[in-house]
């Protein structure tokens, strides 16, 4: 087992265990970097989350190789006590509590803004005050849209990656009006990126901040009416792999126009091992970690999951799989959208060496298996039960 064997880092040191204070360790990302530091790491885990759904198969029974290295707390960071006391314990923060899922942007703009920058102050701060490092997850959203999408459709210039490709030291944020409030999520995270960034500044504090660009794979989000309420609105993957599971039509917001790259769960989790793991490498950082070469339409990424899926369940796709929604119909007013999302790879290539790995074919295929393998059976109930009025 890895963790009985000395480890080193980049620069061939060897690794103390470290202890990590994990923030909202039993959402998708946490439930995979536990993963990962307990099958191949030293490390120790102070799991702190108001859920352990996703973890619970790390947690028990007592008897896993890692018990003693992984401690679970029931903790709303919004208002405990015990949060200082935890960052003091710890080697290392990491804090990836937030709601994050655009349904909730423009219709909760407040719980938003609380959970992406009130709430996550007071981390910060302990963190500055007690000279320990942090890991803070921000978003890509930060970026908002790219310069080219205010170019004339049919302007070459669309086409020149100094119009869109999304570079952590040089690009700008740009979001859309105030009464649009799916910006509320990025604002907020801009300006606890800012605050962090302050605190390195003035206060010496170490920090890393990590922009995901949408990483997908098993345990992303819930399925409606399964794992989750019946109304709620997940992120795209979980509202097409519903869709499919379901033998539903799949809903394009706005024709399916909008762009992204996808990046598979097990390759971004690699990055953040190594930033957890090459402090002087990845301190005073921040880094966008995505897959430039998965670019999709969601048309494409809705086209592709049906192919993918009819493959996994050997049930042959819907004749028309997709259906046109307006974003006022899908997500209410005050919606609006990225257009388009390509990180730039060159600080995290220099300062870590990460590349991802992993084709969208390939990633949908294994996060399409393990849909249908946990949630098929459960949605055939489902549907075979009589509707009460
Ligand atoms: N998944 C992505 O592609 C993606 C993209 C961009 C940014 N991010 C960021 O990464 C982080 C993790 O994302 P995720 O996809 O794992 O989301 P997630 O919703 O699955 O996980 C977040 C976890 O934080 C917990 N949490 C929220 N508020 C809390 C509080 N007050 N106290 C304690 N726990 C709390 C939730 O219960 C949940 O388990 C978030 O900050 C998100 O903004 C994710
Ligand atoms: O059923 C659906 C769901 C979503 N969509 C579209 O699919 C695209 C992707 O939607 P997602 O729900 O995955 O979320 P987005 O990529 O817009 O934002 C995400 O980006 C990074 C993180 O910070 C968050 O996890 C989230 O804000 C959007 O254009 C959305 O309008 C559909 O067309 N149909």
């Amino acid at each position: 087992m890895a963790a009985s064997t000395v480890r080193t880092n980049l620069d061939g040191k060897p690794l103390n265990p470290l202890t990590i204070l994990m923030i909202g360790a039993g959402g998708f990302i946490g439930s995979h970097l536990c993963e990962k530091i307990l099958q191949e790491t030293p490390h120790k885990i102070l799991a702190l989350d108001v859920y352990s759904d996703k973890i619970k198969h790390l947690l028990e029974p007592e008897s896993l190789e890692w018990a003693g290295r992984i401690q679970f707390h029931r903790i709303n960071i919004k208002h405990d006590s015990r949060l200082e006391g935890l960052i003091k314990m710890s080697d290392l923060t990491i804090n990836l509590a937030a709601i994050c899922t655009p349904a909730d942007y423009n219709t909760r703009p407040l719980d938003t803004i609380y959970s992406n920058f009130i709430d996550a102050l007071p981390v910060v701060k302990y963190c500055s005050e007690n000279g320990k490092r942090l890991i803070h997850f921000s978003t890509c959203e930060v970026y908002g849209k790219t310069i080219g999408s205010f170019l004339p459709k049919d302007s070459p210039l669309r086409q020149d990656p100094a119009y869109y490709l999304l570079k952590e030291d040089d690009s700008p944020c740009i979001f859309g009006s105030i009464e649009k409030q799916r910006w509320s999520y990025a604002c907020a995270k801009q300006l606890i990126e800012r605050l962090i960034y302050a605190e390195g500044a003035e206060n010496g504090l170490e920090f890393t901040i990590v922009r995901p660009f949408n990483w997908i794979g098993p345990r992303m989000d819930f399925i409606p009416g399964i794992d989750g309420p019946s109304e709620g609105v997940p992120r795209v993957l979980a509202c097409f792999s519903n869709a499919l599971l379901r033998r539903e039509q799949l809903k394009l917001v706005d024709g399916g126009e909008s762009q992204r790259t996808f990046v598979y769960i097990k390759d971004a989790i690699e990055a953040v091992l190594l930033m957890i793991e090459n402090p002087d490498r990845a301190n005073g950082h921040i880094f966008n970690v995505g897959n430039p070469n998965n670019e999709v339409t969601v048309r494409q990424l809705a086209e592709m999951m049906t192919a993918v899926y009819a493959n996994v369940s050997g049930e042959p796709a819907l004749e028309e799989p997709t259906v046109d929604v307006s974003s006022k119909e899908f997500y209410g007013e005050g919606y609006d959208d990225s257009d388009k999302r390509i990180p730039d790879m060159t600080i995290i290539n220099k300062q870590l060496g990460w590349n991802p790995k992993t084709s969208l074919w390939d990633l949908l295929d294994s996060t399409l298996t393990y849909q249908h393998k946990t949630y098929a059976e459960a949605i055939k109930k489902v549907i075979s039960q009589p509707t009460t009025s």
